[in-house]
């Protein structure tokens, strides 16, 4: 078994968000769901990938990209010391010196609850898509695509391994996060909407299940601009596969509680990671 795991469940929040380009409402209304997950209980809380701003115009979503040194990335980190939380910001338009000056990264940044970073990551699959007349990004106009995987970070709920949207139709990088030690896969995202009504809880529920973690997955919501809606259904997934919590189509929070002596009966009693087949594939 595990050492040293906390025995304590603990809560959790998700915050669903709808956000515009307006960063100052943006962080207001980050704040408020951070608020009312705080007192329901919540020692960590996630908020979705794009919780700074969503623009329709991709050039200007560069321009109004920050460093993550910047007095807007200070704010969530005050929030977090703020009300006492570890907090997920999901993703972040990142400006980085590296980079070229047309290009930002797409990062999910951890904060802990006295405000420090404690992770960074760098989204590694691009959402570069074209559906006629359903869906069309081309993330990689903008982003730069993250150069390497996060080793799993010990926090107050349990071994937590960061990935953004996208990332989810991935199997591959969850596994080698699960190896690495995760109890929890984080899919912060802004999925569209026709992409989420086929594929949003599938894809969860199957990386739970096969990885035997709980799937954290704030996500965006309704409509942002005129060209850009997201689907909602952000979800709290357990190691069996049971979504613990949804939150439908609207903005708010939802919360769970996290038990890892759960999740370790359930690895002890079917242990699929022993199971692997490591010679075959
Ligand atoms: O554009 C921004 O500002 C923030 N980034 C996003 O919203 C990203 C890239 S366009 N969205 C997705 O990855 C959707 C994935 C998806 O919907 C699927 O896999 O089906």
């Amino acid at each position: 078994l595990r050492p040293n795991y906390p025995t304590m469940k603990q809560i959790i929040g998700v915050c669903q968000m709808s956000v515009d380009e307006n960063i100052d409402q943006n962080l207001q209304q980050a704040r408020d769901l951070v608020s009312e997950c705080n007192s329901r209980g919540a020692v960590f809380v996630f908020l979705p990938e794009a919780c700074d701003y969503i623009s329709s115009d991709r050039s200007k979503s560069v321009k109004m990209s920050n460093f993550l040194d910047s007095d807007l990335f200070k704010e969530y980190s005050k929030m977090a010391a703020e009300f006492g939380v570890w907090l997920s910001c999901g993703g972040i338009h990142r400006r980085c010196a590296d980079d070229p000056g047309d290009k930002m990264r797409n990062s999910h940044v951890v904060f802990d609850a006295d405000g420090v970073v404690r992770l960074v990551y760098d989204k590694c699959h691009l959402f570069n898509v074209d559906i006629p007349n359903k869906v069309r990004l081309q993330e990689t106009d903008t982003v730069v695509a993250g150069k390497s995987i996060v080793e799993p970070i010990d926090t107050p709920i349990g071994k937590l391994g960061a990935m953004v949207c996208y990332d989810v139709r991935f199997p591959q990088i969850s596994s080698k996060l699960r190896e690495k030690g995760a109890e929890i896969l984080t899919y912060p995202s802004a999925f569209t909407v026709p992409t989420g009504h086929a594929h949003w809880e599938a894809l969860l529920r199957a990386r739970a299940i096969e990885n035997q973690c709980y799937v954290v997955a704030a996500a965006q919501v309704g409509v942002h601009n005129s060209s850009r809606k997201s689907y909602g259904h952000s979800m709290i997934v357990d190691p069996w596969g049971t979504v613990l919590a949804c939150a439908g189509d609207r903005v708010g929070v939802i919360t769970a509680e996290i038990e890892l002596d759960y999740l370790w009966k359930l690895r002890q009693e079917m242990p699929v990671s022993s199971h692997m087949r490591h010679d075959l594939y």
